[in-house]
């Protein structure tokens, strides 16, 4: 059976003497779904709250200072991207967005080129926003500490030992926080991709990582989430949750016993209304992309999934609207299909960074749509 909802879980039975009953909820959501909800996670609300409030007012900045940050100057994709400025699905995207992450220097000049997904951030003038830059570290901290919590969660899940996946990360490892803002529809409706009513705020994809944790910021529908049969599920934001899904890093890892599932967000206009048909404004969201190392490739993917697990996954066939190109590339290096996913979605970092792995990924997808 496809899933029809998404689980709650609830992190506050993740220790002794509740865990075996946390650990089972978790194997079926990440083996079955691909996504659930987390309640009672240990992200302080202060933190949470200060970082949600300067995070939308940071959409607020007039527009040059936004571009003096623009991603265009950064190749390791980290910046502002204006709105329409991303594609997914050979699409244009209808979100605004910075892309922030853990502080890192830049890799050294011998370094594979996929190295360079890693880097320094481009932070906006503290004059501009003060506070900004501490707020946000400080959530990103937190959510990274819960992210390597779930390194472990999700091995024994899979009945593994607790370490088991400890090795396929670096350290420190790179955690990427997105901010995202969804303008209502009566401005989407003039984006150049669509003029009807159903305007790709992102597309159906799969994220590149091994578990995001997003934060639904605002009351807005729009989330949805493509079950196995290829129906599209709603995931409404549920207060005090986090929203946290498997990306193709794990996918791979695991051999397709955990699904990187496809999701978008879709800016209907019903979706910017309350229940008494009030306004919304604008949807913000918040995810952070836990990362993996980026030099593994399928060879040293030595992870030994326990039969008896590997068994529970029954239905073979999943309907995908993500982009096919991407799967085999990432069944090679998972760094190199992270730099291939970033280019075709960042074309314009591309194309002043990357042109010639550009216009191969280009070819590719031409080649893969006939
Ligand atoms: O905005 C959302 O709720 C989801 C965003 C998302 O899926 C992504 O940026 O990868
Ligand atoms: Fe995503």
């Amino acid at each position: 059976m496809s899933f029809l909802s998404i689980p709650v879980l609830d992190y506050s039975l993740a220790q002794e003497p509740t865990k075996t009953h946390f650990l089972a909820s978790l194997r079926h959501a990440i083996v079955n779904v691909g996504f659930f909800y987390l309640k009672n996670t240990p992200i302080s609300p202060h933190v949470q709250a200060r970082f949600v409030a300067l995070g939308q007012a940071l959409f607020d900045l007039p527009i040059e200072r936004k571009l003096a940050v623009e991603m265009v100057h950064s190749r390791h994709f980290l910046g502002y991207s204006r709105l329409g400025a991303e594609i997914t699905n050979l699409t244009q995207d209808f979100r605004e967005q910075f892309d922030f992450g853990t502080e890192l220097p830049p890799p050294s000049p011998d370094a594979p080129l996929y190295h360079n997904i890693k880097g320094p951030n481009q932070w906006p003038d503290e004059s501009d926003i003060p506070g900004f830059r501490v707020a946000l570290e400080e959530y990103l901290a937190e959510v990274s500490l819960l992210g390597d919590n779930f390194k472990r969660l999700i091995a024994e899940a899979l009945d593994l030992p607790p370490t088991a996946l400890d090795g396929f990360f670096d350290d420190p490892q790179q955690y990427k926080l997105k901010l995202i803002k969804y303008p209502p529809p009566e401005s989407a409706d003039s984006s150049p991709s669509h003029g009807s009513s159903d305007v790709q705020g992102v597309g159906p994809h799969k994220d590149s990582d091994f578990m995001t944790f997003l934060l639904q910021a605002t009351p807005h529908t729009g989330l949805e989430v493509q079950n196995k049969a290829g129906q599209w599920i709603s995931a409404p934001p549920i207060p005090d949750t986090l929203v946290v899904n498997i990306g193709r890093a794990l996918e791979a890892l695991t051999r397709g016993v955990c699904t990187a599932t496809t999701h978008r967000v879709s800016l209907r206009p019903e979706n910017f209304v309350d229940a008494q048909g009030n306004p919304l404004g604008p949807r913000f969201s918040f995810p952070v992309f836990q990362g993996i190392c980026l030099d593994l490739s399928s060879d040293s993917l030595a992870l030994k999934i326990p039969t008896h697990i590997a068994d529970l996954v029954k239905d073979e066939k999943v309907k995908s609207d993500a982009e096919a190109t991407f799967n085999s590339v990432f069944r090679g290096n998972i760094g190199q299909g992270t730099l291939i996913a970033r280019i075709t979605s960042h074309q314009d970092v591309g194309a002043r960074w990357y042109p010639d792995l550009l216009a191969e990924a280009l070819k590719g997808q031409k080649q893969q749509k006939q």
